[in-house]
């Protein structure tokens, strides 16, 4: 091509504001040492009252100055991406690559088989030439009731398709479109055809779910459910395998006569005795399946209920992958995470300040996280390629010849590759494919793939790409962080660790950003503790930072004020409430004295070989008491658990200092109100804003009455721990 009419098919720009964000974050370095220095300086003597409390505060706060310094990778370098769809297609229009699309499916109770289709009818539905692209769903519940809704949906797509291409339809999941129109839009007749086909549809797949099984008559009048007859529960069954539509088959045809795009069922072979490896497996069978039907050289993978929200999404995708200069560097195209069920404030936070802030800055420093759903890979890549700087990569890729003379023999070949013990002795898991071991399978996969010498992109177009559904409770909330923490953390003490395995082979900054989020976790330990002793030194009246009058109380205020507007301000930005800002500082909370315990706990005894990798899918219905609660922002605390009792007992004991603390001051004359506030005021308010953060809680566990409020069995339980401690540390300590 002329060097010189070369126009990129995508721009990376550096973020505004970069150096201004620089000055400031050197101010609050400055100000963390200060706070280091105060506190080497000032330890109390041996016999003298607080010392272990002090000590302890240096370590907490040489922690959180640390990590502090680790977040800045997220921030030193942010780009943003922009792509040029119109001169992808002016260059490339007839030489466009197959796209093969992986949707994972785990439990039809849990992941409606309807939502499930919805998105897959969203990505079949791509403005994009429907014989280039392929849909694979992998149900790992080998449900007869999910494969039902995808040839339900199979059948309807030769509707709805051409419907989308017509009025040029979005969000192209029929039932977000649905809900987006409003009465004026749904006047004509295509409409009410389409609306009435798709209400068909859901309806049967409705009765099947509520009857649990599929009709006699469905079953009769489609052979495929035969292969059910062997089937005996979800973790014990053959490989079921079927191609619901091959757009290879001249024949299949959508209702205007234009080809359908391939889609395809896989139920892997699951049996007690081998273990599956979650999604990664499921993965992993999908990359060997689709390798021989479509064989498509790029690879998109989405969550179940991620269903895509733009229809553009793999042209700008490709927008990476084809630019002649820069693409032959970049493995992967992540886009974020977006949701379509949050609340204005959102109670159990957001991945808003990771989505508009840190994934731009990691972008800037070598390539955003893999992380599962909404990413674009290059299929050799993920067969284990090594990066090379000499060899240019195309994307053309062979087109496998089908063998067999019909549909089944090839099905049977097929199911072969995905069944339980096709991976044994092989690399499997380890050089190729997703990588098994870790409840972060795509992290890891994504470090390894960097390591590798690859590049990878974040991109975040203005109409969202994906939009998938968040946890509505908070255990649901704490257990997905538990598992990614604790996934996180596993890198880190793996083989693979940014740090000894990425040595040489990230960047510097690139590898502190994957520290970051490897370390969340280990983080409990500082924020527990800051949660803790501070408030029960209070108790005690013993002061653990400067008094008002001495010069050391600058830097302090100086960072926890600069921190706290820095951390709003970046909220707002990201599009969040300032109601929803305290709501996420809640969130952090309580993840930081919850989950992250249990992550580092759990990594703990993995690595002593007592523990195994689990997988707790989180669940994407809720029933509609809950559901209403959620609407209204009232956080659901419902059953009891031990995350649970750690939370209402660390706010219980706040509550209690802060009482006992006013106690004092009223009852007893000893000491003056000025004194107590002179020395003691940041500690007061550590403990009042820990106090003021809990409010919810507190309401929960002893005002509220409907089903969401703490099990009163926690409450009794919270009451009598931190009763305790509060009395030991006051009477006898
Ligand atoms: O044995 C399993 C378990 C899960 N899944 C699928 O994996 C996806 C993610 O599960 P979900 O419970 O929704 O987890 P999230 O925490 O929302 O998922 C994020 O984090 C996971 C890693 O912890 C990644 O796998 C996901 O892609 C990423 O979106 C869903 O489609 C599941 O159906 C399987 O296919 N097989
Ligand atoms: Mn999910």
């Amino acid at each position: 091509m002329d060097k010189l009419k070369y126009e990129p098919l995508f721009e990376t720009k550096k973020a505004k504001g970069r150096i201004l964000y620089r000055l400031f974050a050197s101010s609050m370095f400055c100000g963390i040492i200060f706070i280091w220095i105060y506190r080497l300086c000032n330890i109390p003597e041996p016999g003298e009252n607080g010392r272990y409390g002090w000590i302890g505060m240096l370590g907490a706060e040489l922690w959180f100055g640390f990590y502090w310094l680790l977040t800045q990778s997220l921030r030193w370098n942010r780009v943003h991406r922009h792509t040029f769809r119109d001169r992808l297609l002016l260059r490339y229009e007839n030489e466009l690559p197959r796209v093969d699309v992986f949707v994972c499916t785990a439990d039809p109770a849990i992941e409606p088989p309807i939502m499930v289709i919805n998105t897959v009818l969203s990505v079949m539905a791509y403005n994009y030439p429907p014989e280039k692209l392929s849909v694979y769903l992998s149900d790992d519940a080998g449900s007869e009731l999910t494969f039902h809704a995808l040839l339900e949906a199979s059948r309807f797509a030769k509707h709805w398709l051409p419907y989308c291409k017509k009025v040029s339809v979005e969000p192209r999941s029929p039932a977000a479109y649905f809900t987006s129109l409003s009465v004026s839009d749904q006047s004509d007749a295509d409409f009410s055809e389409i609306k009435r086909l798709y209400e068909d549809m859901a309806n049967s797949i409705e009765v099947a779910c509520k009857a649990g099984t599929v009709s006699d008559q469905a079953k009769l009048e489609y052979t495929g459910f035969s292969k059910w007859d062997s089937y005996s529960s979800k973790k014990n069954h053959a490989a079921i395998l079927q191609i619901l539509i091959d757009s290879r088959d001249e024949e299949t045809m959508d209702i205007d006569g234009v080809r359908l795009p391939t889609l395809v069922y896989v139920a892997r072979e699951k049996r007690p005795q081998h273990f599956h490896n979650f999604k990664a497996g499921a993965m992993n069978a999908l990359i060997r399946v689709s390798s021989e039907i479509s064989n498509g050289p790029v690879i998109l993978n989405v969550d179940c209920d991620m269903y895509s929200n733009n229809s553009n999404s793999i042209q700008d995708a490709l927008c990476f992958f084809m630019d002649e200069e820069r693409s032959h560097e970049i493995a992967f195209v992540q886009f974020p995470q977006s949701f379509e069920n949050t609340t204005k404030n959102e109670v159990y936070g957001s991945l808003r300040v990771i989505d508009e802030v840190e994934f731009h800055g990691v972008d800037g420093n070598g390539g955003p996280l893999y992380t599962g759903t909404g990413c674009f890979h290059r299929r050799d890549t993920l067969y284990g390629r090594e990066f090379s700087k000499e060899a240019k990569t195309d994307l053309k890729s062979a087109y496998p010849e089908k063998t067999e003379k019909n549909v089944h023999e090839l099905e049977e070949r097929l199911e072969r590759l995905a069944s339980s013990t096709y991976e044994q002795n092989t690399q499997w898991g380890n050089e190729i494919g997703l990588k098994y071991g870790c409840p972060v399978e795509d992290v890891l996969t994504g470090l390894t793939i960097q390591c590798k010498g690859w590049k990878s992109v974040y991109y975040r177009p203005k109409r969202k790409a994906f939009l998938g559904l968040t946890a509505t409770t908070l255990d649901q909330i704490l257990v997905q962080h538990k598992r990614w923490s604790e996934g996180d953390l596993n890198i880190l003490l793996s083989k693979y660790s940014p740090v000894w395995y990425g040595l040489g082979k990230l960047n510097f900054c690139h590898m502190l950003g994957y520290l970051t989020y490897c370390l969340w976790s280990p983080n409990f330990l500082a924020t527990l503790y800051y949660s803790i002793v501070p408030s029960l030194y209070l108790l005690k009246g013993i002061s653990l930072f400067p008094q008002v009058s001495s010069k050391w109380f600058l830097p302090f205020t100086y960072v926890i004020i600069a921190e706290l507007i820095n951390s709003f301000a970046e909220f707002l930005y990201s599009g969040g409430t300032v109601l929803g800002w305290w709501n996420e500082q809640r969130i952090w909370l309580y993840k930081r004295t919850s989950s992250y315990i249990f992550a580092f706990l759990d990594t703990m005894l993995k690595l002593f070989g007592s523990s195994n990798t689990t997988f707790i899918v989180t669940p994407k219905v809720t029933d509609d008491d809950v559901l209403s609660r959620y609407k209204q922002e009232k956080m659901e605390f419902g059953s009891a658990s031990p995350m649970l009792t750690i939370l209402s007992t660390l706010a219980m004991l706040n509550l209690f200092c802060l009482v006992g603390l006013v106690k004092k001051l009223i009852l007893t004359r000893e000491v003056g109100l000025k004194y107590v506030f002179g020395t003691m005021v940041l500690q007061i308010l550590l403990c009042g804003v820990l106090v003021f953060v809990n409010l919810p809680l507190y309401n929960a566990l002893f005002f509220r009455q409907d089903k969401g409020k703490v099990p009163s069995s926690t409450t009794v339980q919270s009451v009598v721990f931190a009763l305790s401690v509060c009395t030991c540390v006051a009477y006898l300590y």
